[in-house]
Parts: structure tokens; sequence; C-alpha cells
């Protein structure tokens, strides 16, 4: 088992090329099984989330290539209708698999799906979407049996503009008989992703962007090469880790127009971001800024998934900042991990209150989940001493290389095996 050891007490100073992302690759990989063919998928993370999708689709019958960050993905023999339990259990997004394969094969089986423990996370808005879309959907023992003898296409207006009801009901349309249209739709730059990788398939998609998404069924797609855009939330932890740390790193191929509202936080951390086409350099002079009052919010509002590492910074600005975590109510977890080093918050419900201290000490804490596990990485990056990070394999589930990266900007953060 492996650790992270971070010494912190160190500026970050220097340029790192950002990875593909997390979100937008799991639910295109899903969507690579709607087609009775071959798609290539370049730049895609080395994470063990893709790494899990890939098995899952190995075990459906998919035969995939991986030459360095490409995937290719021969989808033409699809053999099995049930998604192995063990894969599911690991990963929120293997619930993502429903729509496009009731599209593509008209049944399938899968346990409810596993992943980080930041809240309940109900699947009843994906399951009332496929259902409005001609899909039956029985819930007995733990399990999901999908079957249609036709998707058709209907309007649905989502209650909630989830991101993973969205990608279903989305990957469900896109072979489905007429015209679905998504209103309330999630605005997230990995849905817009998505509906580009759709469209090189051949899929007609419209309103691209937008809360209303309409998709005219088609009966075949063909070919395509994608290339998966820049990981918004690992740009974002590493914006806030400089603006924890002070100095001046540059995020080569970050895409600014994803991160408009996290630009706008990390500048009133005191923070100087300069944008151009090359990607987000970010400056820090001094300690972090207090934020009065941070809220999460579905895109284009501040992402939960930011939460934690924006927090982390927090845990030293000068003065007192209030977060509320609208999103997931169990997203707080990493709270406890850094009072121990130091920190000083409370939190009310879907409140945290956090009132900068000087520093951070370094001492062993826990990951709990992904974003939480990162937001450890920044708080050891502040303290002077030593820091020991253990259960990193939630952070290993979305940062391809998150030593290495921080190794880049000069930090000394190294995976260390424990002592047996
Ligand atoms: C793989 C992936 O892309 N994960 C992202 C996706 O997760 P995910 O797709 O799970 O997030 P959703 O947008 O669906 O969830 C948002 C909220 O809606 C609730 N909800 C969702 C579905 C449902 O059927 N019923 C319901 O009540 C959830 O419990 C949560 O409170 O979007 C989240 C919100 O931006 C991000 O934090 C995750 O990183
Ligand atoms: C919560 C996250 O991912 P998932 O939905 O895959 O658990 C995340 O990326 O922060």
């Amino acid at each position: 088992m492996t650790y992270i050891q971070v010494i912190g007490g160190k500026k970050l100073h220097g340029d790192i090329e950002v990875q593909g992302s997390k979100n937008a690759v799991l639910p295109i990989l899903a969507a690579s099984v709607l087609h009775n063919g071959v798609t290539t998928i370049h730049h895609c993370p080395d994470i063990s989330d893709v790494q899990c999708m890939i098995r899952i689709l190995d075990s459906i019958g998919c035969k995939i290539k991986k030459e360095g960050s490409t995937i290719i993905v021969d989808a033409t023999q699809l053999n099995n209708y049930r998604i192995p339990d063990e894969y599911v259990a690991r990963m929120r997004s293997s619930i993502i698999l429903l729509g496009p394969l009731l599209g593509r094969q008209h049944f399938v089986t899968i346990s409810y799906p596993g992943g980080c423990t930041i809240g309940a996370r109900p699947i009843d808005l994906h399951v009332k979407g496929l259902k409005r879309l001609s899909a039956e959907i029985i819930e007995a023992n733990d399990l999901l049996t999908c079957m249609t003898t036709k998707l058709m296409g209907s309007e649905i207006n989502l209650d909630f503009p989830s991101v993973g009801a969205t990608e279903n009901i989305l990957l469900a349309a896109v072979l489905a008989e007429g015209t679905t249209i998504i209103k309330n739709a999630a605005k997230e730059p990995e849905i817009e992703e998505l509906c580009e990788f759709l469209t090189c398939m051949g899929a007609k998609v419209d309103g691209i962007g937008t809360g209303t998404i309409a998709v005219q069924g088609v009966t075949a797609l063909h070919d395509c090469e994608y290339t998966v855009k820049a990981d918004r939330i690992v740009t974002g932890t590493y914006m806030a880790a400089v603006a924890a740390t002070g100095g001046k790193i540059t995020l080569r191929g970050a895409v600014k127009e994803h991160l408009e509202e996290v630009i706008g936080v990390v500048n009133r951390m005191g923070c100087i971001t300069q944008t151009s086409s090359d990607g987000i350099t970010v400056i820090q002079k001094s300690r972090p800024n207090a934020y009065d009052l941070l809220r999460t919010k579905p895109y284009p509002g501040f992402p939960t998934d930011l939460q934690s590492p924006v927090m982390a910074a927090l845990t030293v600005a000068k003065g007192n900042s209030i977060l509320i975590e609208n999103i997931f109510e169990a997203r707080y977890k990493v709270v406890r991990e850094l009072i121990k080093m130091g920190a000083n918050i409370e939190i009310d419900g879907k409140i945290a209150i956090i009132r900068g201290v000087k520093t951070l000490h370094g001492t062993s804490v826990k990951s709990y989940e992904l974003r939480g596990g990162a937001a450890l990485v920044i708080a050891g990056m502040i303290a002077k001493e030593t820091t020991e990070i253990h259960s990193i394999e939630y952070i290993l589930r979305g940062y391809e290389d998150i030593c290495r990266d921080l190794q880049m900007l000069g930090a000394n953060v190294n995976y260390m095996e424990e002592n047996m």
C-alpha cells in the first residue's frame, strides 16, 4: 500500500500540461458502445476510474487498445447484458452505461453504482428519464433490470440539472426513434463535450451547451476520433494549491471558458490570473484573502468538486470565510482531517465557517474521497513539517499523477510505501 508524503512550506513555480478530463472521458467511453464499430479517443487520463471503465467495456465484449493516452474501442460485438458488480461498486460512472446499452442491445442489468461516499446519490432521475423513453426498469434485490422493445423519443423535464441523468438520457436518445428533448439539462462542460463526441459519431444533437438539449434519433453511427479536453477540476485543484502556497504556475491546455467562476474565486483570494490560448497562469504573492461567502452550484456556478481544495487554501486565509455546499450532503468529511492539521473550521449542516490561521502543521491524515484527498495534499504543502496522507486510492480515481505534477511545480510530494 502506498501513501503520499508531503514536506510543505514551498511556493509553487513552473508549468505543467493538464491531464484529460475524468468526467468527460467516462461518459465518452460509455458512449462508444452505441456504435457497432470503432471509436478512437485521445488525451485520456491514466486514472483508476478509466481503468475500471475499460474493464467494464471489456467484460461486455468490446475490444480495447491503449496506445499512450489514446484508447481505441471496438464495440462491434457486444456479448454480455450484465455489468459485473465488482466494477459497478467501484465507480459512480458505471451507471452511465444504462442509456447506451439500452439503445444498442435493448436489455441490461446492473447493480447500484458505488464510488466516493459524498452523499446518498440516488439515481431516481436517471430511472425516471429512461422510463419516459419507453424503457421498462425493474428495481429488485439491489439490481436494476432494464429492457425495451424500442426506445422512443420523448420530452423530459429534469427536476434538477443532474449531470449523470442528463448524460444517461442523452445517450439513450441517440438510437431512440424520434426526437428527445431534455429540459433543465445540466450545462457542465463535460455534457457539452459528450454532445460534441456524439455529433462526431453521427448523432443529431441540438442545443449543445444550453439547458434544453434536443436529440433526433438515428439508426446508425460511424467511426470517429475525438480528443478529450483538459480536466477543469484538476486545473482548479492546482489553482487552489498556488492560491494557498504562493508562487507562479502555468497550467497548459486548461480551458479558461470552463473556469470563469473559479478564476473569479482565486482572484478574490488575491491571485492574479492570466489566460491565453495556451492555458492559465496563476500568480499568488501573499497569504490568501478570505472569501466571505462561497456557494457550490451547478455549472456555471462554483463546482462542488473544487469545494474541498479551495477550503484547504482558505484554512490559512487572512480572515474568516464561509462555504456553503449545496450539491452533496456528505462532502465535509475532509474537515476532521484538516482540523487535525491545525485548521479552525466549524460545520453547521451545509455551512462551513473557516477561521484563517497562520499555518497548518504536518501530521498523519486519511482521505475519505477523491477531492478531499486532493485537499489534504494542498494542506500538506501549506504545513512546514511532514504530512502523510493515507488511503490515496481515492485520489488515484481522478488524478493521473498528483505527485508528478506537483513535483514539476517544485513541491516536495512523494508516494511512499507503507511499512507492513
Ligand atoms: C462522473 C461525474 O461526472 N461526476 C460528477 C457528476 O456526478 P453526478 O452525475 O453523480 O452528479 P449529479 O449532478 O447527478 O448530482 C447532483 C445532485 O443531484 C442529486 N441527484 C442526482 C441524480 C438523481 O437521479 N437524483 C438525485 O437526487 C445528487 O444526489 C446530488 O445531490 O456531477 C457532480 C456535480 O457536478 C460532480 O460532483 C461529479 O464529479
Ligand atoms: C465526485 C466525483 O466523481 P464521481 O461522480 O465519479 O464520484 C468527483 O470527480 O469529484
